[in-house]
């Protein structure tokens, strides 16, 4: 049983199961699958993963959306990308956390800071399944605001797509002990807010092109990669 999680409803269009309500959100118990909308946002991400996660218990969790690729990716609006590690790049110093001295993770005897893996496993099974590039993403609760600003990200973090949940995430997985995998479609190039140039609904099919596979059960279930 998957736990899909997408920031936005508008993001699942192509979902279909028996609705519920979950923290004020929408939610869907499909087969094989339940879904909820997280809002968007790094704590909205990760408290809707910890509180699900408290009442159910969770084997395996994907999160799904949109997302902005960074200048030099060779990323274009349509294409989807399976996100190996996350950056969260608006904790602590400009530098990262490491400068404070606290690490935002503990688990497993390994201190984490700014960059928070997801599974591997699971990752790399997708990836082989699905033909899915595996990049970095970078996640702030800001969005990049102009070309500069993306490109400086990009350089400083190596990462290749920007998003508003995907750290967060990633973060909370680790804690739960929840496998975690992160699909996500490029809409718009980062740091580019001229909405002529974004293809939500092309990415929004991109997404579910990719997730049919999984959601008609094509990934047996317990296959860890
Ligand atoms: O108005 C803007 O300039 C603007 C710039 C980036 C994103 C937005 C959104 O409202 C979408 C946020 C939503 O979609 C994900 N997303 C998609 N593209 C990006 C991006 O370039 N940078 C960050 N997040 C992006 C995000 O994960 C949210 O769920 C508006």
């Amino acid at each position: 049983m998957w736990l899909l999680l997408s920031p936005t409803v508008l993001e699942a269009p192509f979902l279909r199961g028996e609705p519920f309500s979950f923290l004020g959100r929408k939610g869907l118990r499909g087969e094989g699958f339940v879904w909820l909308e997280t809002g968007i946002g790094k704590v909205n991400a990760a408290l809707t993963l910890a509180a699900w996660a408290s009442q159910d218990s969770v084997e395996k969790a994907l999160l799904f959306g949109i997302a902005g690729a960074y200048p030099g990716s060779g990323l274009l609006p349509g294409d989807v990308v399976l996100v190996g590690e996350e950056v969260e790049a608006d904790l602590g110093t400009q530098e990262g956390l490491k400068p404070l001295g606290f690490p935002a993770l503990e688990v497993g005897g390994k201190a984490y800071y700014n960059r928070f893996p997801l599974d591997p496993g699971l990752t790399r099974a997708l990836a082989r399944m699905l033909g899915l590039r595996v990049v970095v993403g970078l996640t702030r609760d800001r969005v990049s605001e102009n070309p500069g600003e993306a490109e400086a990200l990009a350089s400083r973090w190596g990462a290749q797509v920007e998003s508003m949940e995907g750290a967060a995430f990633a973060r909370a997985c680790l804690a739960l002990g929840i496998p975690g995998v992160e699909v996500r479609a490029i809409s718009n190039p980062a740091g580019v807010r001229d909405k002529g140039a974004w293809r939500i609904p092309l990415a929004v099919r991109a997404l579910e092109g990719t997730l049919a596979p999984i959601l008609g059960g094509a990934f047996p279930e317990g296959l860890q990669g």
